[in-house]
């Protein structure tokens, strides 16, 4: 990867309408737009290689380290960053550093990067751009998947559920067996990107490293605390955030168990689209919080549910208010082994 943040590395083409982007050495045509964040685009590119480097293989494909990196088609999937101030070129730098530690099959991996500086103009006054290069997953993210399955009336089988579940796991143990381990702090739907496979589970893609950090920290006091709320509410997004990011005591040992909470949220969200507080937001008065602090799941009414009660057991454990005991991603892998076994055809 090339590992640098200062100078013109990246150049984007605005002149001629936008149309091409560098990175690096490399150029890109702008295809169309996948999706967007809060201060952040994603863009379907295709590598445009010149004769030069067709002759040698391709531009891309002589600079990964990894040879299952590089796409057959050319095309990737490019995040433009748009950054305004110092503590946004911060974060972002922190996201490249964090994303370039991972390497496992179900965490997105980071190809290319580069920043660079932009004149500030009266319509924009950020002053840098990153340019972040993914491999690209059309098929979109559980979120994207379960409002097209929700208009259709469609579920995911038992089966793909845990096998998607399963996947999720083993890229979460890559990051909590780290040293020192790391926490992802924002697991849910809309971070996990599908590939729907003809004969084959779904391939289930944890991304989004912008709030990955070391996940143990040791809070001592009053301050300490309303610091890592602070933090959380900035960086874990609040349906799935655990109860002690939202009330934290001033004595207290967090560790990457917060990620199970969230985990547990993300479950219940593949079955049925939404975290398991969501409901609170569209009641008059309800408070997302005091659900979560209060552990008040909602599970869907009727005779007949939809999924085993082991599938909601299984939530409900990881759901444990109590961070010191709440499970850890060896026992949930464990867990979700004998469930792939008891429900798999
Ligand atoms: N590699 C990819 N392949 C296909 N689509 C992608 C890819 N990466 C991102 N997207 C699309 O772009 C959207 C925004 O990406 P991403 O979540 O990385 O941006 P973000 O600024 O971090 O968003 P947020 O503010 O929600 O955290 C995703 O929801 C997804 O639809």
């Amino acid at each position: 990867m090339g590992c640098t943040f200062s100078g013109l590395n990246a150049l984007y083409d605005a002149v001629n309408g936008g149309g091409d982007v560098w990175i690096n050495e490399t150029r890109f045509k702008i295809v169309r737009q996948l999706g967007e964040g809060g201060f952040a685009y994603v863009f379907l590119v295709k590598e445009v290689v010149s004769d030069s480097s067709a002759s040698g293989g391709g531009g891309l494909a002589k600079k990964f380290k990894d040879p299952s990196h590089v796409s057959d088609d050319g095309t990737y999937a490019m995040k433009k960053v748009l950054i305004q101030n110092s503590e946004q070129l911060e974060l972002v730098k922190e996201e490249i550093r964090v994303s370039s530690l991972f390497s496992h099959p179900n965490l997105l991996p980071l190809l290319d990067h580069a920043i660079i500086s932009v004149k500030p103009t009266q319509e924009a006054s950020w002053n840098h751009e990153a340019y972040l290069l993914f491999p690209v997953h059309l098929d979109g993210t559980l979120l994207d998947n379960a409002k097209t399955m929700k208009t259709k009336k469609e579920f995911f089988s038992t089966s793909d559920v845990l096998q998607i579940f399963r996947q999720i796991c083993a890229g979460l143990k890559h990051m909590h067996s780290f040293d020192p381990p790391y926490a992802h702090n924002d697991i849910k739907p809309g971070n996990v990107l599908i590939t729907h496979r003809k004969g084959q589970p779904p391939l289930a893609i944890l991304m989004d490293f912008g709030s990955a950090r070391p996940a143990r920290r040791q809070i001592r006091s009053r301050s300490e605390a309303l610091q890592l709320q602070e933090w959380a509410s900035e960086h874990c997004s609040a349906p799935f955030r655990a109860p002690e990011l939202w009330d934290c005591p001033s004595h207290a040992d967090i560790d990457e168990r917060t990620d199970i909470w969230s985990l547990g949220c993300t479950l219940y969200a593949i079955l049925y689209g939404v975290s398991p507080f969501e409901y609170a937001l569209g009641e008059s008065g309800g408070s997302l919080q005091l659900a979560i602090v209060n552990v008040q799941i909602k599970w869907p009414a009727g005779p007949k549910p939809p999924y085993p009660d082991a599938l909601h057991q299984f939530i409900t454990w990881m759901l444990q208010p109590q961070a010191a005991v709440r499970p850890r991603i060896d026992d949930i892998i464990i867990h979700v082994d004998k469930l792939i076994s008891k429900f798999s055809q």
